[in-house]
């Protein structure tokens, strides 16, 4: 069958097919007809950043140039700068030190609620903590508030009912951007840019552009001139994230010119003769700004010309590249850790067994190369994760027919969503889908309940456009092999790539709490848990604990 006639609806075995105007819409949930259009369409729909917001001005340039919804060559260029630069060792090797710190102040934070014995929102301090990393490793500056007390850590007024910043925070938010260094007003301008994406804090016309897309140009130019107060704030977040983006690079473009006049800036080497990955060169170099971030990454690479004249980044993609990193990384990875300690609370038993294997291996949080190989906190958090996938689809513009089997031909020129949430969920690879049971990763169990098809598994997407996060986890293992060449090396790129990647950060948060503290639901908890499809899949009502020390 082709799918060649406007019948409205189509369903089949693999996909769903919805004629929306002249176009055919195709949900596909099947495993391998996603991996067919996932691996020969690699291009986004153009139009998919118009669905979560309306930017126009310099703020609309800089999103246009975002790795998660540029095209072409343009696409290619990004997805380098994030393969490359992060990944570069001698630049990662900086991130150590600032994630244990984050972890470190995350504990800090609990051992007040614990002490209270109160109910504690986790959530939200998920969402500090993974704030404070991921925006350490993109922008090279501390993420965490001067007086230490970011948004409700100190027993917070009141979180809102959903665990998200309230009137509270906002007040918290602007204080500390008006307190103001550049890492503050980026905190700041940050949280507010991805608070905006929520269709709920959405400008009024985002309903209308959504609702009556051919009449675009008509609602943008509405947002433009007479823009609404939550298009104000949106445009005003990013437009900050722009304006200090441009001071930190001419901080580190000023740092590096004096470091190179002084003879001292060979490779691999920063200012002040400290190599990159010596945490005690962290934030004393690059005029303030980490050496292994990032921004300093792409700043690098762009000062040696690597990649060649043509390709070199311009500053508007240097700024977009990096507000990617948060927009990608921050949310993805606190809601997946909150929600992963919804499961452990609200699973004793798992919590306890996992537990028990931490105590076993002592030295695990030391060294992430022996935690990476812990079976069961691999099965735990990737069940955790195909219970709940953060990241439920992605989009596909598809360029060619693709045959994706069942007689079923997807056409050329098809708007595609990959439905990861119904393949993670799909009863025929997974037996009692809707059942937490990390058993079914574990290899000596996996036959029997984990999918008949292991392509099934793709929490982080599918095909060339699957998560930047995700190869990097692969690059940990490659470094694990590595350990046999050169140990010390490569225990330190696979420690702090590991530190680097959503899923070992939240693996070392997760430990860490469960050595200090039992984790069990607070009675204000809704059950069943509440899930809420913004920008990710997220805990509607936040997630509430009591923490018992042990
Ligand atoms: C638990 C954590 C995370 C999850 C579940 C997750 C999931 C996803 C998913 C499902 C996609 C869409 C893939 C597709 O369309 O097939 C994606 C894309 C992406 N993610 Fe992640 N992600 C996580 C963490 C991160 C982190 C830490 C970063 C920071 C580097 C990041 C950066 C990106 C980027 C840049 C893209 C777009 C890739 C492209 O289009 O080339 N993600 N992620």
């Amino acid at each position: 069958m082709i799918l060649d006639s406007p019948l409205g609806l189509a369903l089949c075995s693999v996909a769903l097919v919805v004629w929306l105007g002249a176009r055919p819409w195709v949900i596909v949930s099947d495993p391998a007809a996603i991996r067919k259009v996932a691996y020969r369409s690699v291009e986004r729909p153009a139009s998919s950043s118009s669905f979560s917001h309306m930017l126009t001005g310099e703020p609309q340039i800089v999103d246009a140039e975002s790795d998660l919804w540029n095209r072409g060559d343009a696409w290619k260029a990004s997805r380098r700068a994030f393969e490359s630069v992060i990944m570069h060792p001698a630049k990662l090797a900086a991130h150590l030190p600032a994630a244990r710190r984050c972890a470190e102040r995350f504990l800090a934070a609990l051992q007040q609620h614990a002490a209270s014995g109160e109910g504690v929102e986790m959530k939200r301090l998920c969402g500090v903590v993974m704030l404070a990393i991921t925006g350490e490793v993109a922008y090279g500056v501390d993420f965490w508030p001067e007086d230490g007390s970011p948004y409700g850590l100190a027993p917070a007024p009141g979180p809102s009912e959903d665990g998200q910043p309230g009137k509270e925070d906002r007040a918290g938010l602007d204080a500390s951007a008006a307190r103001g260094g550049p890492a503050s007003q980026l905190t700041a301008a940050c949280y507010e840019s991805i608070a905006c994406l929520e269709l709920s804090n959405a400008t009024g016309y985002l309903p209308l552009q959504m609702l009556l897309p051919s009449l675009r140009p008509l609602w943008m130019w509405l947002a433009e001139h007479f823009p609404d107060a939550a298009q104000k704030r949106h445009m005003a977040a990013r437009q900050k994230v722009a304006d200090v983006s441009r001071q930190l690079m001419r901080q580190w473009q000023a740092a590096r010119a004096g470091a190179a006049a002084a003879g001292d800036a060979a490779d691999g080497v920063d200012a002040g003769g400290k190599t990159a990955g010596d945490p005690a060169a962290f934030r004393e170099v690059g005029g303030g700004i980490s050496a292994s971030s990032f921004l300093a990454g792409m700043l690098e690479d762009r000062r040696r010309g690597a990649g060649g004249e043509v390709q070199r980044m311009s500053d508007l993609q240097v700024i977009s590249q990096g507000l990617t990193f948060i927009l990608g990384g921050y949310d993805t990875s606190s809601s997946a850790l909150s929600i992963l300690i919804f499961l452990l609370a609200n699973n004793l038993a798992v919590q306890d067994k996992l537990r028990a294997e931490l105590v076993a291996h002592p030295t695990a949080l030391d060294n992430m190369e022996e935690l990476f190989r812990l079976p069961y906190l691999d099965a735990v958090l990737k069940e955790a994760q195909r219970l709940y996938p953060v990241g439920t689809f992605g989009w596909r513009d598809v360029a060619a027919d693709v045959d994706v089997g069942s007689g079923l031909v997807i056409p050329k020129g098809s708007f595609v969503c990959l439905s990861y949430y119904n393949a993670l969920q799909d009863p025929q690879q997974w037996p009692q889908p809707q059942r937490f049971l990390p058993e079914r990763f574990l290899p000596d169990s996996g036959g029997a309940l984990g999918p008949s098809d292991p392509t099934a598994f793709v929490p982080f997407g599918s095909g060339a456009r699957m998560c930047v996060g995700h190869k990097l986890a692969h690059l940990v293992r490659s470094s694990v092999v590595a350990v046999v060449v050169a140990v010390v090396v490569a225990v330190v790129v696979a420690v702090v790539v590991a530190v680097v990647v959503a899923v070992v950060m939240i693996k070392t948060v997760v430990s860490s709490l469960l050595l200090r503290y039992r984790v069990q639901l607070h009675p204000r908890q809704h059950l069943p848990l509440r899930l809420k499809t913004g920008l990710v899949l997220s805990p509607a009502d936040g997630v509430w604990v009591t923490l018992q020390e042990l």
